[in-house]
């Protein structure tokens, strides 16, 4: 037989592969630029005999993760994220399969469904009793209550618990769960997942680390399941539960046989609903105040129906997901048999990344990349641009690909609208000043290390605009209620 041709990649060393060309940090980054060396925009790279795709266009990312979508399906299991902490238990995670099938059925049934209504009011009412009003008492913790604020949002929505406004347990265990999983996704940190036999390796043993690591991690992981799962169901029986996914998906349960297993994998997707929208960072680096109050004026805060007379901050939008996308190699996909695209062999049980980063940031697709201008997706006149050939990140590759693509994209677009809208609209979001006064240009990095792209801790100034704004704020909390 003719030996089999993988796509262009660097140079592999025996055994290891291409492991010293895989960055720890900022790994969209070296992946793009491969392309560019390689002039190619399919890359193949291998880390202990573990095939890796990068796909850096549009176009190949369609042709395999969308068109081929039936063999480009599955997820990787790295040893240490997906066996010892268990990452398995999360509908994300799991391969592609009957058992994925059905979590996402019950996923996309609960989330897409006909009344939107709940889901949005429920986004609103966190912005305004969490969001807002913690800014404005506490501002340099701005960071944190964008987290709590959305991440609040969704544990209520799936569980249907009270939310504390400040330091909220559920979303710490949640954030500690997380933490742990996304820093073992990233290829390459762990030994034990090019050489799964190391699993076996007791915890005493010098250089087992990660076995230690693991068994801390996993405990860590599983309380997020456990907990909250419980507290529901401890409320269902009390007559004390508020409307929510989870009640409304075990109310649905027929007691049988199969009853654990259902619970189980409802248990699973809450966790997981949780665990990705906690991860979100929405970063508002544009004002867009003018425009918010020509079209709404001071009288009130914003709401989602006035998205569509707000050009300018939907632009601004876009183009933050675009410059900074939130999940920049997104979740990879796996491939479940050979393939063979323009004349490349694909083997089974490939690593298959679809480069968002490349993409939003291919002079093909944008002139000028690295700029942050909200503008390139407005006409002159100051309308959105709807032309066929403008790629619009609220769309394309900010959600992913395919049959795996985010099912939660109709919930995260309109909280982070919604957060954005209203910071902007209530708040100066300043740069900090130095001592004689002079504005001190903020340098946001990424921290690079994980799957989604957070931004390493930055100082800025978040003031109420003015006492109008205080007092709209003011006018829709009750400051004595613990909980929201
Ligand atoms: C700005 C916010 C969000 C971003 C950028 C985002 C992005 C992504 C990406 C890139 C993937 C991987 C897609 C792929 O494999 O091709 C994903 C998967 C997923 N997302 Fe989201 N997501 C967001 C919010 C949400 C929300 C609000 C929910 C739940 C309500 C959610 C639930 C999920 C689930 C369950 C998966 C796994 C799907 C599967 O493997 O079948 N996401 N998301």
């Amino acid at each position: 037989t003719p030996r089999r041709k993988y796509p262009p990649g660097p140079k592999r060393l025996p055994l290891i592969g291409n492991l010293l060309d895989i960055p720890r940090r900022h790994l969209q980054e070296a992946f793009a630029q491969f392309s560019k060396e390689l002039n190619s925009d399919i890359v193949y790279l291998d880390a202990f005999g573990v095939p890796f795709i990068v796909l850096n266009s549009l176009e190949a990312c369609k042709d395999l993760l969308e068109k081929r979508s039936s063999i480009y399906s599955s997820r990787f299991r790295q040893t240490m994220s997906y066996e010892l902490i268990e990452g398995k238990r999360l509908a994300a995670m799991l391969p592609y399969g009957n058992e994925w099938r059905e979590a996402r059925r019950i996923m996309v049934k609960h989330i897409n469904v006909a009344d939107q209504e709940p889901i949005l009011s429920s986004i609103t009412h966190f912005v305004r009793k969490s969001l807002l009003p913690n800014l404005l008492k506490t501002p340099d913790d701005f960071q944190v209550h964008i987290r709590n604020g959305i991440g609040g949002s969704m544990i209520s929505l799936v569980y249907g618990l009270p939310i504390k406004r400040v330091n909220d347990p559920w979303i710490a265990i949640a954030e500690q769960a997380m933490h742990c999983l996304t820093a073992t996704l990233v290829p390459g940190q762990y030994l034990v997942d090019a050489f799964p036999i190391l699993r076996h390796v007791p915890e005493w043993f010098p250089g087992a680390k990660f076995q230690r690591e693991a068994k801390e991690w996993k405990q860590i992981f599983a309380r997020m399941f456990e907990e909250p799962f419980k507290a529901v169901k401890k409320a269902m029986l009390d007559g004390t539960a508020q409307p929510s996914f989870l009640s409304r998906s075990l109310e649905e349960i027929t007691i049988g046989s199969d009853q654990e297993r259902l619970e189980c994998l409802i248990e699973n997707i809450g966790a997981t609903f949780t665990a990705v929208v906690l991860l979100l960072f929405p970063h508002v680096r544009e004002k867009a105040q003018a425009e918010i109050d020509s079209v709404i004026g001071r009288e009130r805060l914003p709401e989602l129906a006035d998205k569509p007379s707000l050009p300018y901050l939907n632009a601004v939008l876009k183009e933050t997901l675009r410059w900074r996308p939130i999940a920049p190699l997104g979740l990879p996909h796996m491939t479940s048999e050979d393939d063979l695209y323009r004349d490349y062999f694909i083997p089974k049980g490939a690593v298959v990344f679809g480069n968002s980063w490349a993409i939003f940031h291919d002079e093909k697709n944008f002139g000028n990349p690295s700029e942050f201008d909200p503008t390139r997706f407005l006409t002159p006149a100051g309308q959105l641009r709807v032309d066929k050939d403008l790629l619009d990140p609220e769309i394309v590759c900010t959600f992913g690909f395919g049959r795996r693509a985010c099912p939660g994209a109709n919930v995260a677009l309109p909280s982070l609208w919604l957060s954005a809208a209203s910071i902007v609209s209530c708040f100066d979001v300043m740069p900090e000043v130095d001592r004689e006064g002079k504005p001190i240009a903020p340098v946001i990095e990424y921290t690079g290390n994980e799957v989604v792209a957070h931004p390493e801790p930055f100082r800025c100034r978040i003031l109420p605009r003015d006492s109008k704004a205080a007092a709209l704020i003011q006018a829709e909390y009750d400051e004595t209620a613990e909980y929201i």
